[in-house]
């Protein structure tokens, strides 16, 4: 346990750390990967290349540190991580390994002002910090064992088919190899893939979305070829282009806490911008089934029906459903769509567009898409007077880029 005097040198070291944050965290990945090769199996290299992963590692370890009086106000953000983490196969054996490697650079990038009285307080507040996340992984690990059918690693998985949604989204439905039985998930949960390319030396691990809805006897993700910036995403472009029926690949158990709330039955508003439809198709299959008579409303936000996915998926959901809403914001709609006037609103979700369809503001709201897409939406359902716990998102960078609800 940390001593009243280490809190103090954390807590005044902690503006510091933060000051030098990304630089140390830069410096630290390089070390770790010079240290540890193996480990480039499991870290986004693309994350890494553009400085994501190294943003978010400091932000978390300084915002912990700042807390170190009362990590249990950030048990939530470890929660989110932890998920993550245990979906990639993160074991306690790696946390000493990244506390070698962190302190070290913590010691390299402030040389002189390093003292050993500081590098000791780090070191504590590290394996306070890093015990949290054990003991929160060794649950998660447990618990997606216990699953029924359930595996806490990596397990393989085929492709059982394969079905091209839009220009840019293909869907793969994956069946266990062992032929067990598929675990539940809650909708909006996501799994690991690794996926290991032959001209590649390490294997690359992604998230991906579960976008059809628990209880059926295979696993499905949508997944959007990544070409619009060079250089093409390595994983979305080897799926859609060499990974075919039959073909094995390991897969996690399902994962994340970003996850419909079927206790409540306000009515529901789910916004999906571009792939980010795909938690949303998940939460909107299982709420029309279990859920039918609870208000929905389904907004998805594309460039157009070329690229938009589940169009006729959603459509079909609608004759089937009555209190069910389906709204199409196109930002760059086709000649076809204007003829054929298959969508609801050319341009922006906004706040006016959202104020005039939106039926009943006492709804819970759940929204995913690209960040630009994030922040207009988040800004436009505080202005519209949503309260925190109504608004609920799953995104996966700096939290600083997103305004966050303000507390009531
Ligand atoms: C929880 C979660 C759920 C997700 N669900 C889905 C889903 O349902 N469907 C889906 O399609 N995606 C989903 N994603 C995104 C998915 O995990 C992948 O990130 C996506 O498929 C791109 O991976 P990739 O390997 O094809 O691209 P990467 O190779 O990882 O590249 C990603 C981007 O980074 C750029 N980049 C790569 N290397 C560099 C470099 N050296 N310098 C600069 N830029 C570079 C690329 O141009 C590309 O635009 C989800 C992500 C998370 C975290
Ligand atoms: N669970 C998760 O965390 C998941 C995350 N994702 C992520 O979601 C993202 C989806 O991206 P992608 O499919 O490429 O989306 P797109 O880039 O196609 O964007 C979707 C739509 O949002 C529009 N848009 C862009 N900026 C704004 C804005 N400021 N306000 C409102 N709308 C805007 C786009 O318009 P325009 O034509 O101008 O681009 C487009 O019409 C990916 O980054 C993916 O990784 C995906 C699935 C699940
Ligand atoms: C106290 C210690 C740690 C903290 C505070 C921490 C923090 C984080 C954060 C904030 C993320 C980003 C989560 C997201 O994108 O949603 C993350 C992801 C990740 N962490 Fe950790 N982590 C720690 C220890 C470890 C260890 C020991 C390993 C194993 C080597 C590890 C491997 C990873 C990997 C592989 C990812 C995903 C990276 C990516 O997809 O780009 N972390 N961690």
């Amino acid at each position: 346990m940390l001593k009243e005097q280490q809190i103090q040198i954390i807590k005044s070291t902690a503006p510091v750390l933060r000051e030098y944050g990304t630089q140390i965290t830069t410096r630290f990945y390089n070390l770790l990967f010079e240290n540890h090769p193996e480990l480039l199996n499991i870290f986004n290299q693309a994350n890494q290349k553009q400085g994501k992963q190294q943003q978010a590692l400091a932000n978390s370890i300084i915002a912990a540190a700042e807390n170190i009086e009362q990590l249990e106000e950030i048990i939530p953000v470890v929660e989110k991580i932890a998920h993550k983490h245990r979906s990639i196969g993160v074991k306690p054996e790696h946390y000493p390994i990244v506390g070698e490697n962190l302190l070290q650079t913590i010691a390299d990038v402030l040389k002189e002002n390093a003292t050993e009285e500081i590098l000791n307080s780090w070191k504590e507040a590290y394996n306070v910090i890093a015990d949290i996340f054990i003991d929160l992984e060794a649950n998660m690990y447990e618990q997606a064992e216990n699953q029924n059918g359930g595996w806490s690693n990596f397990k393989d998985f085929y492709i059982a088919k394969k079905v091209k949604e839009s220009d840019v989204i293909t869907s793969f439905y994956l069946k266990p190899a062992d032929e067990e039985p598929l675990p539940s998930f809650n909708p909006g949960q996501y799994i690991s893939l690794k996926i290991s390319i032959p001209e590649e030396t390490y294997t690359h691990v992604r998230q991906y979305s579960l976008s059809n809805s628990p209880g059926e006897a295979h696993f499905r993700i949508s997944v959007k070829r990544e070409s619009d910036d060079e250089p093409n995403g390595i994983a979305s472009n080897y799926l859609h282009d060499s990974l075919n029926i039959g073909d094995l690949i390991p897969v996690s158990a399902p994962a994340g806490d970003f996850t419909l709330d079927l206790t409540n039955h306000r009515p529901l508003v789910l916004i999906g911008g571009g792939v980010g439809v795909t938690p949303m198709m998940s939460m909107l299959h299982t709420v029309t089934k279990e859920h039918p008579n609870r208000p929905v409303t389904f907004i998805h936000a594309a460039k157009n029906s070329k690229i938009q996915a589940f169009k006729a998926e959603v459509e079909n959901t609608l004759l089937n459903n009555n209190h069910l809403n389906v709204l199409t914001v196109y930002s760059e709609a086709t000649e076809q769509d204007q003829s054929e006037n298959n969508f609801t609103e050319e341009g922006y979700i906004s706040y006016s567009w959202l104020k005039q369809n939106i039926r009943n503001l006492n709804s819970d709201f759940y929204f995913c898409g690209p960040k630009p897409f994030m922040q207009n939406v988040m800004h436009a359902l505080l202005e519209l007077g949503a309260s925190p716990e109504q608004i609920n998102y799953e995104f996966f960078g700096p939290k600083e880029d997103l305004p966050q609800p303000t507390t009531v």
